[in-house]
């Protein structure tokens, strides 16, 4: 249950909304009970006075029956607005769980990115996150409403009777400890399963639609379809064990009901309180006791969904409550060199290092580019000066700065990246490249598309063309010259490029190195290409993870 905690306390902010509904939910329960228990004794109290002669025209039909319409009313105008707030108040729950997620997940080290598929990452933002809203639609509120109809019951039954307002309470308070046990108990393990499947199937699904292409090439796609019927067929019978437990709960309750209701009658059959025989009030006992269940039936309902809930919250956990191991610091950005030494660093799980004790200097305005033979730790050097990585043991400085103590604002805006894998966002031309500079103009935009080839982007419909799924698709050369049209639009100084010309024809690639080294940039430039060795003030060779 600890895992529920951290959400409970998110949800204080918003706990006002979320009070307004548990008492509309105990206002409902209470008319609903009252409703039941008001016609019941009125049905009976008056075809009893109509039976005796004496008491027929004494019997005040007005203020029962007035009771009733009261109740009947106020249960329908409390149900209506407890849904109203009490579904406002689970939507600013999900708003701000989702928002909390994103927050938490943004500045993730790589290193744990990592380890997260994107199904999985889907999975937990959309279905984890929204199962999380039964803890207060399911748990707290039927719960808080469930004590305190109960309460209501008794005290008012003992106006009539203690001892069978006891007797009442004592079954009711008994159900109500053990029911939501039982029922957690046995919809524990299908209650994961249905987390586990449903992220499985979703996952399954991600990959069948991602590498469609590889998997119709390779004949694999019986295979894949397989394995997704399978993780649906998992999904399936969980849902099955847990509909089927929800049948079970609803029986056992209607048969507690019955069993109450008869010992009920029995112990007040010949007298409730001072009135032997209890006449009419029987009938207020009888339907007193079958209403009283209303509170006890969507409790135990929650506790056989508790253990799917408990997993959604331990699946987020991990990511909201991650403690950054990436840390910036808050010094400024200041020219000068940069200064590798004995960097050693290797990939989480990996038996050989990436890098192992490299040293290296750049001076401000210098440009090397970086050969060597493929897997020798080229890109690993790009991302440990980018932070995306920490490394094991060495320094990276800047004008004798620590680089992790430079705050990341600065070192964003200062370090500009061109990464081997162009990412489009499904959105604008403009959108796309003005990730890189907010501001810029649109006349920029033009004048950057015209300076990397790309201008015929701009033929049908200009810097509002949508690109990514659903928009324009872009060839593998037009995605990776987005990325260089970025590296131009972008203020930084220094500029980290790896392999940005793979892909591209001679002409272009000519032309766009042209537009990236004609500055006076500082550049790292990893490559296995000839072209544009000759303009760089160095060529350094990396083996195995060093220079040399
Ligand atoms: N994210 C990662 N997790 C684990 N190992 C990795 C990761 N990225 C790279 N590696 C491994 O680290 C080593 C260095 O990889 P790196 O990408 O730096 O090489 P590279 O020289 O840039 O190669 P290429 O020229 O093919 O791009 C390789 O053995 C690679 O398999």
């Amino acid at each position: 249950m600890s895992d529920l905690w951290p959400f409970i306390r998110l949800f204080a902010r918003h706990k006002w909304p979320m009070l307004f509904g548990v008492l509309l939910a105990i206002i409902t329960l209470i008319a609903s009970i009252g409703l039941l228990t008001l016609s019941g004794w009125f049905l009976a109290a008056s075809a009893s006075a109509g039976l005796v002669i004496a008491t027929r025209g004494q019997f005040n039909y007005l203020y029962p029956s007035a009771g009733v319409r009261g109740f009947s009313l106020l249960r329908t105008v409390a149900r209506w607005a407890e849904r109203v707030v009490s579904h406002d108040a689970t939507f600013r729950i999900l708003t701000l769980l989702r928002g909390r997620f994103f927050e938490a997940l943004l500045p993730l080290p790589a290193k744990d990115r990592q380890s997260l598929r994107s199904g999985d990452l889907l999975n937990r933002m959309v279905s984890d996150v929204d199962t999380l809203d039964h803890i207060y639609l399911r748990l707290i509120s039927p719960l808080i409403a469930a004590v305190v109809a109960i309460a209501g019951c008794v005290l008012f039954l003992s106006w009539f009777d203690i001892e069978l307002a006891l007797v009442l309470g004592a079954v009711l308070v008994g159900l109500l400890l053990t029911l939501p046990m039982l029922f957690y108990k046995l919809g524990k393990r299908p209650g994961e399963k249905l987390g586990d499947a449903t992220q499985s199937l979703r996952q399954d699904l991600n990959d069948t639609l991602s590498a469609h292409t590889e998997l119709s090439v390779y004949g694999a796609m019986d295979e894949q379809r397989h394995k997704v019927a399978e993780s649906e067929q998992q999904l399936l019978d969980a849902q099955k064990r847990l509909n089927g437990l929800t049948a079970l709960s609803q029986f056992l309750l209607q048969l507690l009901n019955g069993w109450t209701l008869v010992l009920m009658l029995y112990l007040g059959a010949d007298q409730i309180g001072a009135l032997a025989p209890p006449g009419p009030l029987l009938a207020l006992v009888g339907f007193l006791t079958l209403a009283s269940f209303e509170a006890i039936i969507p409790v135990a309902g929650a506790f056989q969904h508790l253990s799917h809930t408990l997993s959604a919250a331990r699946r987020l956990n991990p990511i909201l409550n991650h403690a950054p191991t990436q840390t910036f610091g808050d010094q400024p950005w200041t020219e000068g060199v940069l200064r590798m030494e004995a960097l050693n660093f290797s990939y989480p799980g990996a038996i050989n290092p990436a890098l192992s004790d490299c040293q290296l200097e750049l001076h401000p305005g210098e440009k090397i580019a970086i050969v060597g033979k493929t897997g020798c730790g080229k890109s690993t050097l790009l991302q440990l000066i980018s932070r995306e990585w920490q490394p094991n043991s060495g320094r990276i400085t800047l004008a004798d700065t620590p680089l992790n103590t430079i705050s990341e604002a600065s070192l964003r805006a200062n370090l500009c990246v061109i990464e081997q894998k162009v990412h489009i966002f499904n959105a604008t031309l403009a959108d796309n490249l003005r990730i890189a500079a907010t501001g810029a103009s649109e006349a920029e935009l033009v004048t950057v598309l015209s300076r990397v080839g790309l201008d015929h982007l701009l033929e049908t419909k200009g810097l509002s063309l949508w690109l990514g799924d659903g928009g324009r698709p872009l060839s593998g050369g037009e995605a990776r010259r987005i990325g260089l049209a970025r590296a131009l639009l972008h203020p930084g100084k220094w500029l980290l490029m790896d392999e940005p010309t793979e892909g591209l024809d001679n002409d272009t690639e000519q032309k766009v190195l042209d537009e990236l080294l004609d500055s006076d940039r500082s550049v790292i430039y990893v490559t296995h290409k000839q072209a544009g060795l000759e303009r760089m003030d160095r060529v350094l060779t990396m083996h195995q993870g060093q220079f040399g």
